[in-house]
């Protein structure tokens, strides 16, 4: 454990387009399945993506929601009351699918970012896929669209790159207290893994019906004496309608989707879980300026 006044503890935007490889990137930085990696567009709505210890570093990787849906401003919110006194992130890491090149998508982000006045670090992401020399043009042409303080060429997927990517992180975050206590960490990934994976089960069980209003949130995670695990989650909607759908006939579908959770997390946490779901509605939550008000949160950019 790290004396007090040696921590370093910062936020690191995760920003590309879809499919650029976020989640596959921030996985393998946590060393944990903790964000939906999906060939779908756009499924990515963590707000906290990954809590990442280096060296007396705490990384702590978000998104920065409102790139492509400004709708999403609790997201920002959350992260922001999560930060405290701080208004954003340290820095920006920007992933570019090197194959894809600068994609409508890409500009677009650029240009967002280059009004942002925080340092921007570049992955060229994929790099698996496209030969070497086309690698060092695509840097400079992304530079020359915005500022880049550090590029770095990566494949996610492979595991390329990455170990001089974490480390330099960690050098660049701010000295400063941890922003998540050590002793609350080891359940945090567990606590968001449980979240996504019900919210994974969602989306492939109401196939685009319910997903993009609904939000899960872990309450609660106790760990049995017979090594067994409890965990209740509650599923938040938008609308009552939502709620009904999610719930199914007689409860099926709610049933079917905690079915699947509970078995894909008994598989990843090799040990026997006890999965509850609680379905509740909340109307207009993740768009309401006044309730985002009312909790004191942030929410501008
Ligand atoms: N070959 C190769 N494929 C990759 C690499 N990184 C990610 N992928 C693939 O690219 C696809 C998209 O990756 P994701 O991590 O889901 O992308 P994302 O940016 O999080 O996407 P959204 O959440 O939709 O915004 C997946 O099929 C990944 O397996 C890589 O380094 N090399």
């Amino acid at each position: 454990m790290a004396a007090a006044g040696e921590t370093r503890c910062g936020l690191v935007a995760v920003v590309g387009a879809p499919n650029a490889g976020k989640s596959t990137l921030v996985n393998a930085l946590a060393g944990t399945k903790v964000t939906i990696v999906s060939p779908k567009p756009q499924t990515t709505r963590f707000r906290i993506r990954a809590v990442v210890m280096h060296q007396a570093a705490q990384i702590v990787l978000v998104d920065t929601p409102g790139i492509f849906t400004p709708r999403r401003r609790l997201d920002r919110a959350m992260v922001a009351a999560a930060w405290g006194g701080a208004q954003d992130a340290d820095l920006t890491l920007l992933i570019v699918d090197a194959r894809a090149g600068i994609t409508e998508s890409v500009r677009a982000i650029c240009d967002r970012l280059a009004k942002v006045r925080r340092p921007v670090w570049l992955a060229l992401n994929k790099v698996d896929l496209i030969e070497p020399p086309r690698l060092l043009p695509l840097a400079a042409e992304l530079n020359a669209l915005l500022p880049i303080a550090e590029t770095f060429m990566i494949s996610a997927e492979k595991q390329r790159g990455l170990d001089r990517l974490l480390a330099r992180l960690a050098e660049a975050m701010p000295p400063g207290p941890y922003l998540f206590p050590e002793d609350e960490l080891s359940d945090l990934p567990n606590r968001m893994l449980a979240a996504e994976i019900v919210r994974e089960q969602i989306l492939r069980q109401t196939h685009q019906e319910v997903p993009h209003h609904t939000t899960v949130e872990t309450e609660s995670w106790q760990e049995r004496p017979d090594g067994s695990v409890r965990i209740d989650c509650t599923i938040y909607v938008g609308r009552p309608s939502q709620k009904a759908i999610l719930i199914g006939d007689a409860g099926a579908r709610v049933k079917a989707i905690g079915a699947g959770a509970r078995r894909e997390l008994t598989a990843l946490l090799e040990r026997r879980v006890h999965l509850f779901l609680n379905v509740k509605d909340r109307p207009g939550w993740d768009e309401e300026t006044g309730r985002i008000r009312a909790l004191g949160l942030e929410q501008d950019e």
